[in-house]
């Protein structure tokens, strides 16, 4: 099985505790997820600061856009972003203007199928389209409602689609392993990373948890 990434979920408002989250868990994730409130809150800036400091990192933008998908996302694109998210529910016109603008600077786009009702359609549309990632996403407010990502990632995986699959919601220790036998290759991680007493010491311990679950 390819080594599944691990995507660290910056979600502080504040500027410089995301640099310095970032720092401390540098060494054992693949992807920094800028998240939507964080990049709402600092905007372009973060990107071009988190971009110049780990020029060998993914750097993941999540704006989560809804519409004026290429007018949007093209600004990130331009600044080093690597990929960014746009909403699944948003429609095909502006999940394909977020494509075409990722395709100008040889970048991706992954399609957030949060609150989708049929996420099976949309993956599969999506991969028509040209999309390189579908997100399994189960949001904050979902998530303390008592919801979990696991039975849609389970149902997307089973598709066989031609396209990388993200898992994001409450993923923690305990749970990576069933998301990687399940299929994700890449596995979000915010709050039991963030929220840990030592993050770099629970971002090594998921590293190895990934790692051991992919053999
Ligand atoms: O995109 C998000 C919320 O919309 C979060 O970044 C994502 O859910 C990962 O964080 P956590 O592991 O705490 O759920």
């Amino acid at each position: 099985m390819a080594r599944p990434l691990i995507q660290m979920a910056l979600d502080s408002l504040d500027f410089n505790q995301t640099v310095a989250l970032a720092d401390q868990v540098a060494p054992y994730v693949d992807i920094f997820e800028i998240g939507t409130p964080c990049i709402k809150y600092n905007g372009i800036n973060l990107v071009k600061e988190l971009r110049q400091r780990f020029p060998d990192k993914l750097l993941l933008v999540d704006l989560k856009t809804m519409d004026a998908g290429e007018y949007e996302a093209g600004a990130f694109y331009a600044e080093g972003a690597d990929i960014v998210t746009v909403l699944g529910v948003s429609g095909l016109a502006t999940i394909a203007g977020v494509i075409k603008a990722a395709k100008k600077h040889g970048a991706e786009t992954q399609i957030d199928l949060i609150n989708v009702d049929d996420k099976a359609y949309i993956a599969k549309e999506s991969v028509k389209l040209g999309a390189q990632i579908v997100g399994i996403h189960t949001g904050l407010d979902a998530q303390a409602a008592g919801q979990t990502p696991f039975s849609d990632l389970n149902d997307i995986a089973r598709l066989g689609l031609n396209v990388r699959i993200s898992v994001a919601g409450g993923i923690k220790q305990a749970t990576v392993q069933q998301v990687v036998e399940a299929g994700a290759n890449i596995i979000v991680v915010g709050a039991a990373i963030y929220g840990a007493p030592s993050p770099a010491e629970a971002a090594r311990e998921i590293r190895e948890l990934v790692d051991a679950a992919a053999v």
